[in-house]
């Protein structure tokens, strides 16, 4: 078991304390410990679970959700929902979210990537720095003929061969609707076949590959089986300490008072194994790496006394080092679901599902793309004003700038502003065969912010999604939902369904489909830029080297380092970043 308590009490100095394992924090663990004289620790909160198929078979998508394995976090009160909050599923389990995920394989447009340079100053953040490394990660497999038959497509030039996640098309893959309703989005949206969502181009209807083993197992390639099951395990350099959550980092420069232009210098990393036992201490002598995830890096630096002082006076935390972008400019998206009665209950496979549509927003706005457009633009510097008066960004000038960019990205460059998965669950005992759909606008012009509202890292945080927070991304959410219901009505789709289930009753109008919308969606789990990577007149929290503004040797490796949203399923391009982040930490070195 990679629990090694043990070996704490022997030696309790590391050169790394890694907080965090889950997808980033065992990655950049694995590859920093490949150096036999660099000591890494790890801190994980929740236990190894890898054999639990809740865990190992993608097909229990779901299972884990709001159970032992979940943190149950929940987002603010949704006004319009009689105050209900919505689940923010998040892996509480070694493998993190990467344990749990739905294992789909994808990347963000290029051009997407080619902002990071912008915001960064730094041009390796590009889509061809920064997929060097996404390649790095991958090991991918070519679909068998039969596979190809149902639907399986590659570019054989887009993966990478040897690194540890494997990547393949399930072996069981769906037959059934999935051809079909990729036909007909091709019919309602214009969309091109495009054989690769991991090329780089998006923008289109496709056939995706998993994060699964090949062969028949399907079992689950996480980020624990990837990254550290087999030789990295037995490491003696490398202790992995499971079920122990992370409080607190110890600053070495001990003074009470508030300095603006002093740097602080991380000791280490206290933690506890629940909120009422011992609290422990860990010593870093070189940095401590923070892996907590989106939701849970800007808690532990906002205890450490790292963030904006009116949330951290607040809180009843001392400021240490006022950083004003802490828990602001998050990114999370909109998720709507339709189902439906399929006429035939044989799927044709297991599973995963694999059919996506991506439309772009001139095909889902059609002749109000332009109208749109121009209002959006002559709306933003008031919109990112508003956004700095609330407090959800640090900067209005550089968000403006920022949304400015997002908005040519999605109009100018017409690249995927919504997913459509294609769904199919198989009849249980209580149940009948359902096919539908889930469906999200991937470009929220919305941000919201996550922070802690006490001093005790066992509260979690309170996370504010701001759902739908610009009118753009209600309409975008609205346009896909209704559109995405079209393609169940068309040909060759609409001759392999029965009745709608979700809706009940098929909205007619606009406004009724946006009813629906408000009425029944929930949370995409994508949350990301908490903790941004962007200049620091930006508003940024890290620099290009992944440093936190201020702190000596801190740095952020995970998803809240992301500072702009992708048209994309996150994993491929976090395993890139944390690959990215343990070169140049190992630079550092010297
Ligand atoms: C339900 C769901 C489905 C998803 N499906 C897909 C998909 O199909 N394809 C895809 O590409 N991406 C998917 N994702 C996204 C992807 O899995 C996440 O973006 C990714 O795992 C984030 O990586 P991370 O390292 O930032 O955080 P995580 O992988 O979540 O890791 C964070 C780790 O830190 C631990 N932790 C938190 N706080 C502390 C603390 N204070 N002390 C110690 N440990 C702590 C947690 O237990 C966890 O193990 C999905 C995500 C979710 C939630």
């Amino acid at each position: 078991t990679p629990a090694r308590a043990s070996n704490m009490s022997a030696n309790n100095s590391f050169d790394y304390v890694v907080v965090g394992g889950g997808l980033t924090g065992l990655t950049v663990a694995s590859r920093l410990s490949e150096n036999p004289t660099i000591r890494v620790l790890v801190i994980e909160d929740g236990q190894d679970n890898h054999n639990d198929p809740r865990v190992s078979d993608v097909r229990t998508y779901g299972q884990a959700f709001e159970s032992d394995l979940d943190y149950n976090m929940t987002s603010t009160p949704i006004p319009w929902r009689n105050g209900t909050k919505l689940p923010m599923a998040a892996g509480k389990t070694l493998g993190g979210s990467g344990s749990i995920s739905g294992a789909s394989w994808t990347k963000g447009p290029r051009t997407q990537y080619d902002l990071l340079p912008l915001l960064t100053g730094d041009e390796s953040w590009g889509w061809d720095g920064l997929n060097q490394y996404m390649l790095g990660a991958e090991h991918f497999y070519a679909p068998s003929n039969e596979l190809k038959s149902k639907g399986a497509d590659y570019d054989g030039h887009k993966h990478g061969f040897s690194g540890p996640v494997q990547v393949s098309f399930a072996q069981g893959m769906f037959g059934s609707i999935q051809q079909p309703a990729l036909n007909a989005s091709q019919q309602v949206w214009g969309l091109e076949h495009v054989s690769d969502a991991a090329s780089g181009k998006v923008n289109g209807a496709t056939t995706i590959p998993n994060m699964v083993q090949p062969g028949e197992s399907q079992n689950r390639s996480s980020p624990y089986t990837a990254y550290i099951l087999g030789e990295p395990e037995k490491r003696g350099n490398l202790v992995i300490l499971t079920g122990h959550r992370a409080v607190e980092i110890r600053w070495r420069n001990n003074c009470t008072s508030l300095e603006s232009d002093r740097i602080l210098t991380a000791d280490g990393v206290y933690y506890q194994a629940d909120r009422h036992s011992e609290r422990l201490f860990a010593k870093a002598t070189r940095e401590v790496l923070l892996a907590a995830g989106s939701m849970q890096s800007p808690q532990l630096l906002e205890l450490s006394g790292v963030g904006d002082p009116a949330i951290l006076d607040k809180a009843g935390v001392p400021v240490r080092k006022a950083l004003m972008g802490v828990g602001k400019n998050l990114q999370e998206q909109t998720k709507n679901t339709i189902i439906y009665t399929p006429k035939s209950d044989d799927f044709e496979g297991s599973g995963p599902p694999s059919a996506i549509a991506f439309p772009n927003v001139h095909q889902l706005l059609g002749n109000k793309s332009s109208a749109v457009h121009k209002e959006t633009l002559a709306n933003l510097a008031s919109y990112a004003a508003d956004l700095e008066a609330q407090g959800l960004v640090a900067n209005a000038t550089a968000t403006h700038e920022i949304l400015r960019l997002q908005v040519a990205n999605l109009f100018d460059q017409s690249e995927a502003a919504a997913e459509i998965f294609f769904t199919l669950a198989a009849a249980t005992d209580s149940a009948p065969a359902t096919v539908g759909a889930d469906l999200w606008n991937l470009i929220v012009l919305a941000r919201g912010t996550i922070h802690i509202t006490s001093n005790n890292s066992f509260d979690l945080p309170e996370i504010e999604p701001s759902y739908f927070g610009h009118p753009l991304d209600l309409q975008l959410q609205t346009l896909a939902t209704q559109q995405a219901a079209q393609v169940y009505s068309t040909s060759p789709l609409a001759e392999m369904v029965d009745k709608n289930i979700l809706p009940a009753t098929l909205p007619v109008t606009y406004e009724a489909w946006e009813t629906f919308v408000k009425d029944t969606f929930t949370s995409v789990w994508h949350p990301i830029a908490t903790l941004s990577m962007m200049k620091e007149e930006f508003g940024g929290v890290v620099d290009n080297k992944l440093k936190v503004y201020g702190l000596s040797n801190v740095r952020v490796v995970d998803a809240s380092v992301l500072p702009v949203q992708l048209s994309a399923h996150l994993s491929s391009s976090l395993y890139g970043i944390a690959e990215k982040a343990a070169v140049m930490i190992r630079e550092d070195q010297i």
